[in-house]
């Protein structure tokens, strides 16, 4: 972890200093535990060239085959440096050793090993052409990189987030500048080590450290920058839309989400109940995909409703690393003070809690970390602020309904539209109303069971368009078609 204490920007294949640096605080318990650099415009200008010019180098004279190659010896890489990775991601976010170790990490060399293949097939399109007047013409299509691309990932899966655009778009062939988020840069620090290891030609990939406020608009909007993707909240996304609307650069948002779960009587009631506990929970409520509201049938409200208390009631909030710890922290005394508020809020609007609606009360350094109870609340409305709101924690409101008609027009009834998840051992139903749900992904009986080669966005605040399988190929990609008179 000791190099870990300064996080340098890797510019044009070298790690460089900084002039300012900022505090990288734990979470756990408010410790100061390293220096993280904030990269200056005339940096963030070198970096964007270097990439600019790594475009029409060696990394465009690779064979999609030797690109793909090398991006599985990037994840092999990962996997090698696994423990470094898993002991970073801790560090910077304090999530529990279990999620760390099964979600997060793992994600990392998945995702460049998922794209590196699928990039291999990325084909063309072909037409023998006939005109009305007797034309004859062969029309093909081939795939161009868009060029240099900007990363912008989030605090809460940082590496699984940042790879997840950052693998497609050099699979494309595309040079990278990831910006990842000024709370957790430890792991994006790492898979620059990884890049410097494996040989990926300089400039082709570049890490810009620094908090957004002073450096993502400098990235964004920079003239050479041909492409954004990022993942964050829906007031950024709306930052950078209006802060690169004039260069008419090509835009990949995965943002907000007010996600529901619904839970039908004909439900498999134990599977629900753990199935929402790990929906709302997982991540102390950090992912974009987690519940926040759950609306569940009249006939089953009370068994669930004490089934889901008692799996709060079970869940160990503790030391990242400690023996059966589900979850941490939230990632930082801002966050926790946000989050807080809600729960202030919904006390305010006289909400019910059911449990939770707290700090832990740990009498130790943990008192100066940022942890916060699981909380489950009823008895407000839909169009209260906190069923509206994003709040992005341990917390969800249930609500009881009646019939299948009322419950899909009440989960619709938000400016979100990420996920969804539902529980009906019923074919048809989950059939029939799944497509009703304006959302860009419904689990049926599950939650966050992710195949790479699916497409993955939200609609409303929640995004625009899809990454995942060729979603990513074609949003990393310039198809360009090609008409040869024959
Ligand atoms: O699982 C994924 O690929 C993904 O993108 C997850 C996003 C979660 C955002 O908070």
């Amino acid at each position: 972890m000791s190099e870990l204490r300064q996080l340098e920007c890797y510019i044009d294949g070298q790690f460089v200093s900084s002039e300012h640096y900022f505090d990288n605080v734990s979470p756990v318990n408010g410790e100061v535990i390293g220096q993280i650099a904030e990269a200056d415009h005339q940096q963030i200008d070198r970096a964007v060239k270097a990439a600019k010019t790594a475009q029409t180098g060696e990394w465009s004279r690779l064979s999609v085959n030797q690109r793909c190659d090398l991006l599985h010896r990037v994840a092999d890489r990962m996997v090698e440096r696994q423990q470094e990775f898993i002991d970073a991601e801790i560090a910077d976010t304090g999530k529990s050793l279990h999620q760390v170790q099964t979600i997060d990490i793992p994600r990392g060399a998945a995702n460049f090993r998922a794209f590196a293949d699928m990039a291999r097939h990325h084909s063309g399109e072909t037409f023998i052409t006939e005109t009305p007047t007797g034309d004859k013409a062969l029309n093909y299509s081939v795939n161009k990189p868009l060029g240099v691309v900007a990363v912008i990932s989030p605090w809460n899966l940082p590496l699984l987030l940042a790879t997840w655009k950052v693998a497609p778009a050099l699979a494309c062939g595309n040079c990278v500048i990831l910006k990842p988020s000024e709370e957790t840069s430890s792991t994006a620090y790492l898979l620059a080590q990884v890049m410097d290891e494996v040989g990926i030609p300089k400039g082709v990939f570049n890490l810009i450290l620094g908090r957004g406020k002073n450096v993502g608009d400098a990235i964004t909007c920079h003239p050479q920058v041909d492409a954004v993707t990022f993942t964050g909240a829906s007031a950024t996304g709306q930052h950078i839309m209006k802060a690169v609307a004039d260069t008419v650069k090509p835009i990949s948002f995965e943002l907000g989400g007010k996600n529901s779960a619904v839970v039908f009587a004909d439900a498999d009631l134990e599977k629900a109940i753990a199935g929402v506990a790990r929906s709302t929970f997982t991540n102390c409520g950090q992912v974009c995909l987690c519940t926040e509201k759950v609306f569940v049938h009249r006939s089953i409200a009370d068994e669930f409703i004490d089934g889901l208390k008692k799996s709060a009631q079970a869940i160990k909030i503790g030391y990242p690393k400690e023996q059966d710890v589900f979850i941490g922290p939230l990632v930082s005394k801002p966050h926790q003070q946000k989050v807080l508020s809600y729960y202030q809020l919904a006390k305010d609007q006289g909400a019910e809690f059911i449990y939770g609606g707290g700090v832990p009360p740990f009498d130790d350094e943990r008192a100066q970390g940022c942890y916060i109870e699981p909380t489950i609340i009823t008895g407000l409305g839909d169009d209260n602020r906190v069923n509206q709101e994003e709040i992005f924690g341990p917390i969800c409101h249930v609500s009881i309904f009646d019939d299948e008609q009322e419950v899909i027009e009440r989960v619709n009834n938000t400016q979100y539209g990420l996920a969804c998840a539902l529980w009906t051992e019923n074919l048809s139903r989950a059939h029939r109303v799944a497509p009703q749900i304006d959302v860009g992904l419904v689990w049926v009986n599950t939650w966050f069971l992710r195949d790479l080669r699916a497409p993955f966005g939200g609609v409303k605040l929640s995004g625009i368009g899809r990454e995942g399988g060729q979603h990513s190929l074609s949003f990393y990609s310039e198809p360009v078609n090609i008409c040869i008179k024959i």
